[in-house]
């Protein structure tokens, strides 16, 4: 299980279809959260289909268009700040327009959008063999962890 804090979940895919709506920028650190997230995703049993967007600011209009065709979704970007305060809002544009998109349609989406202000940073959360910190599978295992919940609390 991955670093410090991650929650203990036992997660169950089976049967469920999740779209990995992936950003495409910090192409090494990407590649590593996809991996992991589809890995998790398989390994528990869910069916996963990776769409790829541009840039983080994309992740939620791709999120909406795909939110009435899956069980659930996730969101990868990585987003590490420059010289302007384009981190700023490429973040939270990103991260309201995900909840939005969640809220409004009541489709799960683990949140796995990196906001780092360094490289160094996001690599030690990518999941790579020397990463303390694996966000691409805390992501699908969240998304995967609400769809559960929600079949409690439908019973
Ligand atoms: N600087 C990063 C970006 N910037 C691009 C935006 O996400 C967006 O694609 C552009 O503004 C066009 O609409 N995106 C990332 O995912 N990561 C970055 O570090
Ligand atoms: C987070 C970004 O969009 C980043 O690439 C912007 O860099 P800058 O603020 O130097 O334009």
């Amino acid at each position: 299980m991955a670093g410090s804090g991650s929650p203990i979940l036992t997660v169950d895919g089976t049967g469920r279809r999740i779209a990995v709506v992936a950003s495409s920028w910090h192409d090494v650190i990407m590649a590593a959260l996809v991996d992991n997230a589809v890995s998790t995703l398989e390994d528990a049993g869910a069916a996963a289909t990776v769409v790829r967007v541009p840039g983080t600011f994309e992740l939620p209009v791709a999120c909406r268009q795909l939110a009435d065709h899956f069980d659930g979704l996730v969101a990868l970007g990585v987003v590490i700040r420059g010289g302007t305060p384009h981190f700023d809002y490429v973040c939270a544009g990103a991260t309201q327009g995900i909840i939005d998109v969640m809220t409004r349609t009541g489709t799960p989406i683990g949140f796995g959008v990196l906001t780092c202000d360094t490289e160094q940073q996001a690599l030690a959360r990518a999941g790579l063999p020397d990463s303390p910190e694996n966000k691409g599978r805390e992501a699908a295992e969240a998304v995967l962890a609400t769809l559960t919940a929600f079949d409690a609390i439908r019973t």
